[in-house]
């Protein structure tokens, strides 16, 4: 079992996607990161997307100057992104698939099928000092590619728990919610620290949070959301105390 804190990681893109929406420089991601910093969120997540449709790449370095919390860059497994993260050196890398049609990360890497694209880019990652997370399916096949690829960490995508939970599905609900537990117990059984992120919300949080394995939640679009009515500082200590209780 892990440390019983449950590290909060802040994704900070749809900061980025609103200062877009009109191309100036409000609001700007890196006030946000220095509020996460603030009221003790444990670290920032940015997604530099190949379109660039809301980190931008001068934001990597800001967010890194601003606090002293990690960044986790979530990147696509691309030649172009393994470059800037070598540059940037964040704490960590969270390689995640990507489509540039896609309106959000639809589901998980495919580790397992894409075995022999990935070795290089978690080879030279972890040389580098990054420490390499595979964001894939609460899924044994997957998380036993993470293993065989030698990925220290693995964050699960829990869209299927959440996309249940927003349709009610009681059932469902609780066969995805089984699926990341048993899967985090796994990976902690085989020595890979396990987070979990997308899609959480203060609604569907607390089961997850349960989760006695779980190093990490990372959370995003849900409290930029919240931050337009109750401010950032608020939702994030809010979703800190719910996470918090459910341990
Ligand atoms: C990989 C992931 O889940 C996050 O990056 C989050 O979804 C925010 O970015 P997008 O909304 O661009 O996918
Ligand atoms: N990796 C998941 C993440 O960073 C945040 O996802 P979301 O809360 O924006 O859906």
């Amino acid at each position: 079992m892990q440390d019983s804190k449950l590290r909060l990681g802040v994704n900070i893109d749809h900061v980025a996607t609103i200062r877009n929406a009109r191309g100036g420089d409000h609001p700007d991601p890196v006030r946000a990161a220095e509020i996460v910093s603030a009221v003790g969120g444990d670290g920032i997540t940015a997604h530099l997307r190949e379109d660039r449709r809301h980190i931008r790449d001068d934001d990597l370095k800001r967010i890194q100057d601003a606090t002293d919390l990690p960044l986790n860059l979530e990147m696509a497994a691309t030649d172009e992104m393994l470059a800037i993260a070598l540059a940037h050196r964040p704490q960590a890398a969270c390689i995640v698939p990507e489509k540039r049609e896609e309106r959000t990360t639809e589901g998980g890497l495919d580790a397992a099928g894409q075995h022999n694209h990935l070795q290089r880019y978690v080879h030279e990652l972890t040389e580098a000092g990054i420490r390499v997370s595979l964001f894939i399916e609460p899924s044994e096949r997957q998380l036993d590619a993470a293993l065989r690829l030698g990925a220290p960490v693995v964050e699960f995508h829990t869209g299927e728990y959440a996309h249940a939970q927003l349709d009610g599905d009681r059932e469902r609900l609780a066969s995805e919610l089984k699926r990341v537990s048993d899967m985090a117990a796994l990976a902690a059984k085989n020595g890979i620290e396990p987070h979990a992120g997308h899609g959480l919300t203060y609604e569907n949080v607390q089961p997850i949070a349960a989760i006695p394995q779980l190093a990490e939640l990372n959370i995003g679009h849900y409290l930029v959301g919240e931050a337009v009515f109750v401010g950032l500082e608020n939702a994030v200590r809010r979703m800190r105390e719910l996470m918090d209780e459910a341990r």
